[in-house]
């Protein structure tokens, strides 16, 4: 159920413990937001406090973009992480094997055709191609954003193997069936997730798919920023909010260790 007030709780340092699976949105929740997708940037620390997470999780971390994983290797340099891309359509496991989901890749070509060029009579409007899915962008132009929402659901119509998943200044056009949800159910299904409480921290619509998934098993939801209705159960102001957790999380789980040796 969506969580009806618009004031949560921030999670408690000791939310993740040693048989939690962690699962981490990029954008806007690790990341700061920029107006190239290009031009975001890891903040200092933060791949330490990953690693340590990382480890002292026993490999149970996974990132869960919306972006391609190539993508995220460029931005996070960590090959060795789990990663969900492109909302699932890409699902790289905690051994390093990737799997990729079919699509239809005709269509895909006339989709991208389309959007290219509907995009370039929108001086402002980005598009982003990734491999399985395409993306237009306003963040720099907002005052398009109300002409995407009329245009971008009309695109999606003549695309039946195809939705419209609606992000922060963004609408993505990506194949059916798959979503961040499907992703982390996918994931709390193997090794070394499966068995682990999930907790799930994101800030965008796209997330609250795994936000639905993550309170359904039992585990906690997380969401970074102030957009509601969210389904999440906890909330963090920002992405430095978020690492700041990460650090305190660090130092809980540490000196739970100290303490049982
Ligand atoms: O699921 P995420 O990791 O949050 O990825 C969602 C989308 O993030 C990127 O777009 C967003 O961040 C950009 C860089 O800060 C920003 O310019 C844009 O306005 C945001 O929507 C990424 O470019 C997309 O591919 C991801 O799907």
């Amino acid at each position: 159920m969506t969580a009806a007030r618009d004031i949560l709780p921030p999670p408690p340092a000791d939310l993740v413990t040693p048989g939690t699976a962690l699962f981490l949105d990029a954008d806007g929740t690790l990341l700061a937001f920029a107006d190239d997708p290009d031009g975001v940037f890891v903040p200092p620390g933060m791949l330490d406090t990953l690693d340590t997470l990382h480890r002292v999780l026993g490999g149970a971390m996974a990132l869960v973009s919306g972006r391609a994983i190539a993508g995220l290797d460029r931005i996070f340099d960590r090959t060795a992480w789990a990663a969900a891309g492109q909302h699932g359509l890409e699902r790289r496991d905690g051994e390093g094997h990737t799997t990729t989901i079919p699509v239809d890749t005709e269509e895909l070509a006339r989709l991208r055709y389309v959007v290219h060029d509907i995009a370039s009579a929108l001086p402002g409007v980005r598009v982003e191609d990734k491999s399985w899915s395409v993306a237009l962008h306003c963040r720099e132009h907002p005052e398009r954003e109300d002409e995407l929402d009329r245009i971008a659901p009309a695109i999606a119509a003549r695309f039946p193997a195809f939705e419209l998943q609606p992000g922060s200044y963004v609408y993505e056009f990506k194949p059916k069936g798959m979503d961040k949800g499907v992703a982390v159910a996918g994931f709390l299904d193997t090794p070394p997730f499966r068995g682990r409480t999930p907790v799930y921290l994101g800030d965008d619509l796209t997330d609250e798919h795994a936000f639905a998934v993550v309170n359904e098993r039992g585990g906690a939801s997380v969401r970074v920023g102030t957009r509601t209705p969210s389904h999440a159960t906890f909330t963090l102001p920002s992405p430095a909010a978020v690492h700041a957790w990460l650090d305190s999380v660090n130092a809980t789980l540490t000196q739970g260790a100290a303490r049982a040796r």
